[in-house]
């Protein structure tokens, strides 16, 4: 390739046979070399090249020949050259056009917007599923050039087909494949309409305008992939469809040139729509070598369903299913390598007219043939391809040098079948299999474009990666297309109509296929080695033969086994076929149904970020609310949000304070609601009691003959009273014993006892509050002489210490309670002895009974002079008291503890022991009482006793008063 790039310009104007050389070696270098075991089974001369042939003399240059001139007048047939030079890197890419469909509707909007003229930008639709599962936003694609929905066809034809064209013209293969989804355009792009022709027309009209008064008169035809053969005018093997110059008044004639026969098949091509002669079109022609003369020949083929289809066959004989409709097959051309199709119509077409009706008469087939076999015309890839023969032309001499050094190339032209995804066809029976056909063999061309893509990238030295082409019959029959020659791909878009996704796989279907760079470097000029017609036409006709035997050998299939291998070989690819075609419809539905997934996961994600939005929104109005009440010096960045959540802190600070305050005012409203009930009662019953104390003093004071006194002068009482007190005496006798000894029994402290195995601890808790709030309350009315208030009481509960450890402790009752309860006990056990030894100091006369009897024993003696043996003796009795009433006390306390597990029987036992010790006392106490005797020793003291009980019935004895009331009050329970 490079020396013929490298050497052909120099040479170009130097010799002839020094470009044939260039040239030759440029084509057949690497097929040669291919092909040299294969050459060696063949009959043909090692060493047939012209130039080869020039040396060893066999060949003369075409000038000698024809007409003796010299070298320097022979056409140089630089062209391919001179184009390769020219050519850059970038031009060897496939070009990829993008044309986007104009829109129906002005409501919607397109979803594809072009930047420039090579970019456009995919926005997906809200309902897409790439929006959808993928969250896709917006994506640029990039394209050798983009066309607007107002791109007329005559711009599109000039800017993609016709370099194309000049190529085939100049001898170089080219392709045009328009890809893109159903109604997307492709077949516009293509064929056109009436009064608006596509590329095929255009290429036609072209090519034709461009050889006027150029065409060959050579019986030549194209075989195999670019070679060429003659034909006699009468052998049966020139092609069978010709449309004759004769027809020319109906072109639309298609009429076996030879066979007469033939003529009663031949369909008439009704006028249509889709492309008609009414109007001249724009008359374009390009630059073409004079020294040649044109032959062009068209064939017109489709690809159904993996099967390869002549769409120029005649329809007469093909009236019958589609499953008899005869298949082409793919041969291989082991001179070149090349792949092309056996038995295939080639037409010669002699103008523009012509060309029209081939192509009418292969679109009325298509659709008679999809009539019959019951399928969518729009459902198979179609190809139209044109093979232009340059024969050498001796100007001099108007001779065609036709046969000597021959070029032929060819342009393919494809309208694939839509590119949509299988959802979106009927996906049953036949339609199915169609899809997953078209799907797979559209899938196949993106694999061999990707893998073209791939080896052209890789470094020297790394073997390249085999390019899948016989997996499918497009990309099987287009090999040679994408490595020898120049390839367009048209991609068509219909922004509105059609699905986004699916658009969306055919822009990146074709961001593929550009970056691929075919090859010019097997030029497809080939020459005719067959320069045996130098020779005598019988040695044409023998070397013919002898070149032919073994390819036609080979490639008929003559050989049974080989047939039957074929078969077998034909019926697995069907299989591997249908499977392949199963697995990738179970990978779409599969896909289609993880998206679905996907989507409602989306939504499902996209309703909660819905809500925390609203959320969020609402709580910006909050702030913006806060915002507006808020001093502007604050309204801005972070030390507006320091502020407000401050602001939060202190404001969550001062409920919960506010919180505790109300809980603790609750607490203590309750207490006071309980002592406000409380209250009327205690102050009646102290009241009560007070009276009784003072009924208990009167009578002890009446019964030491002071109550006269008393009662002239103080006493509230009545005589009624005072002798009611004295009838009563009997009963209403309080032994001093007696009240100590209650203090022994501590029926309170039973009763609390008692009550522990059936209250709940709440309720002890309660009581023991309340016991201690009413003792303190009661201190508090006796100190105070009765005047509390409410508010006072409530003042003193909320400010006395000791409630509020009283409150306190409440708090730990749950778990310590028994403690608790003994403290208590244990606290106004304290009091009491407190009380006692204070009041024992000072009225132990009085109160003390025994003390009494010892002053009666001691009778003579002054009080006065035996002070301290009394005091002493007082003492010891009051310590021997102490004693008995702590053991009593402490038996009291291990019984009420016992209580809890000790039975009934243990529990009277105690009493009853309990009891005989008050009698014992009780006899004692009366044992050592002598009336009489009393009154008289007392009546002596009298000064003293005046005085003392004087002062005892002044003071009430705020202790005893107290030890009294709290007893009394325990009495309650
Ligand atoms: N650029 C365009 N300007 C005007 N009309 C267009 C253009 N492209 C497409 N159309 C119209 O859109 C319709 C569908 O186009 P067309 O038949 O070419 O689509 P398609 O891709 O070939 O579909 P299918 O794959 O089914 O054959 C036709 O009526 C055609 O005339």
């Amino acid at each position: 390739m490079e020396n013929v790039t490298q050497s052909g310009k120099k040479e170009a104007n130097s010799t002839y046979s020094t470009p044939l050389r260039s040239r030759q070696v440029g084509i057949s270098e690497t097929t040669l070399k291919k092909k040299k075991p294969v050459n060696k089974d063949l009959p043909v001369p090692p060493d047939r090249t012209p130039t080869s042939a020039l040396r060893r003399g066999i060949l003369k240059p075409i000038s000698d020949v024809s007409s003796n001139k010299t070298t320097s007048n022979i056409p140089s047939v630089t062209f391919s050259e001179s184009r390769l030079k020219k050519r850059d890197h970038n031009s060897g890419l496939i070009k990829a056009y993008l044309r986007i469909r104009p829109i129906n509707s002005d409501v919607i909007k397109p979803y594809i917007q072009i930047i420039n003229d090579t970019e456009v930008v995919m926005i997906p639709p809200k309902d897409s599923h790439a929006f959808k599962a993928c969250n896709k936003g917006p994506e640029k694609y990039m394209f050798t050039k983009v066309f607007n929905e107002r791109t007329s066809q005559k711009r599109f034809f000039l800017e993609t087909t016709l370099p194309l064209v000049k190529g085939v013209l100049n001898g170089t293969n080219g392709l045009v494949f328009a890809y893109g989804v159903t109604n997307s355009g492709k077949t516009y792009s293509i064929q056109g309409t009436r009064n608006e022709e596509g590329i095929l027309p255009r290429t036609l009209d072209t090519i034709f305008n461009s050889i006027q008064n150029l065409e060959s008169e050579a019986q030549i035809k194209p075989v195999r992939y670019n070679e060429v053969e003659n034909y006699n005018g009468n052998e049966t093997s020139v092609p069978p469809i010709i449309v004759s110059k004769s027809h020319m008044e109906n072109p639309f004639i298609l009429s076996d040139s030879n066979s007469s026969s033939n003529k009663n098949n031949s369909a008439e091509i009704e006028d249509s729509d889709a492309l008609d002669l009414t109007h001249k079109l724009d008359n374009i022609a390009v630059d073409v070598d004079k020294q040649f003369r044109y032959a062009v020949w068209v064939s017109y083929v489709e690809i159904y369903n993996e099967k390869i289809y002549d769409l120029l066959e005649d329809p007469g004989s093909a009236k019958q299913p589609e499953s008899k409709r005869k298949a082409l097959i793919v041969k291989n051309d082991k001179r070149t390598g090349n792949k092309y199709l056996s038995d295939i119509k080639e037409v010669r077409i002699r103008n523009v007219e012509e060309g029209y009706a081939v192509l009418k008469q292969g679109m009325k087939n298509r659709q008679i043939f999809s009539t019959l076999a019951n399928e969518t015309s729009s459902r198979s890839h179609c190809i139209f391809m044109i093979k232009v023969i340059k024969i050498p032309h001796d100007k001099d001499n108007a001779t065609e040098l036709s046969s000597s050094f021959v070029v032929t190339s060819r342009l393919s032209i494809v309208d694939l079948a839509g590119s949509e995804r299988t959802k979106h066809v009927q996906t049953t029976g036949t339609r199915l299999k169609e899809a997953g056909n078209i799907n797979r063999s559209l899938m196949v061309l993106g694999q061999c474009l990707e893998i073209l893509r791939a080896n052209q990238t890789r470094p020297k030295g790394q073997k390249h990666i085999l390019v899948p082409y016989r997996h499918s019959k497009l990309t099987e029959l287009f090999q040679s297309s994408f490595a020898d020659g120049e390839s367009v791909m048209i991609v068509n878009i219909n922004p509105v109509d059609t699905g986004f996704d699916e658009n969306m796989q055919v822009m990146k279907f074709s961001a593929v296929a550009k970056d691929v760079c075919t090859s010019l470097k097997n030029i497809s000029s080939h020459y005719g080695y067959r320069s045996t017609l130098l020779f005598t036409p019988k040695k044409i006709e023998k070397e013919n033969k002898t070149c032919n035997s073994n390819d036609s050998k080979s490639e008929d299939n003559y050989d049974p086994l080989i047939n039957m291998l074929f078969a077998q070989i034909e019926d697995l690819r069907e299989k591997w076929i249908s499977a392949e075609m199963r697995c990738g419809n179970l990978k779409l539905e599969i896909r289609e149904q993880v998206s679905d997934e996907i989507a409602v996961h989306m939504s499902n994600m996209g309703k909660k970020c819905m809500d925390q939005q609203n959320i969020t929104e609402s709580m910006e109005r909050q702030m913006e609310i806060i915002r507006r009440d808020t001093p502007s010096t604050i309204h801005s960045g972070a030390s507006y949000y320091n502020f407000s959540s401050n602001l939060i802190d202190k404001l969550q600070t001062e409920i919960q304070e506010l919180e505790n305050e109300v809980e603790k005012l609750e607490n203590k409203s309750r207490i006071c609601a309980s002592l406000l009930n409380d209250k009327d009662a205690l102050i009646e019953k102290l009241q009560f009691e007070n009276k009784e104390l003072e009924r208990q003093i009167l009578y002890f004071a009446q019964k030491l003959d002071y109550v006269d006194i008393e009662t002239e002068d103080d006493s509230n009482l009545t005589d009624q009273e005072l002798n009611a007190m004295k009838i009563n005496k009997p009963s209403e006798e309080i032994s001093l014993k007696e009240i100590e000894n209650y203090n022994y029994l501590s029926p309170t402290k039973q009763e609390y006892d008692d009550r522990l195995c059936t209250l709940n601890i709440d309720d002890i808790v309660k009581e023991c509050v309340e016991e201690m709030n009413q003792k303190r309350t009661l201190d508090e009315i006796n100190s105070q002489k009765e005047e509390t208030t409410l508010k006072e009481v409530e003042n003193y509960n909320y400010l006395s210490p000791t409630k509020q450890g009283c409150d306190d402790r409440a708090g730990i009752l749950d778990n310590d309670l028994y403690d608790i309860v003994e403290e208590c006990d244990e606290e106004v056990n304290q009091k009491r002895t407190l009380d006692e030894v204070n009041s024992q100091n000072e009225n132990y006369d009085y109160l003390s009974p025994t003390k009494q009897g010892c002053d009666d024993d001691r009778v003579g003696i002054s009080l006065f002079e035996d002070n301290d043996d009394i005091v002493e003796e007082f003492d010891e009795e009051v310590n021997q008291r102490r004693t008995l009433h702590e053991i009593h006390s402490q038996k009291g306390e291990d019984a009420s503890r016992k209580r809890s597990i000790l039975n009934i029987d243990d529990i009277v036992e105690e009493r009853e022991e309990v009891n005989q010790k008050r009698t014992l006392d009780e006899i004692n106490s009366q044992k050592g009482e002598d009336e009489p005797r009393k009154r008289r020793k007392l009546r002596n003291k009298k000064p003293y006793f005046e005085t003392e009980i004087e002062e005892n019935l002044n003071k009430v004895s705020p202790p005893k008063m107290k030890l009294i009331s709290n007893r009394k009050s325990f009495r309650r329970y």
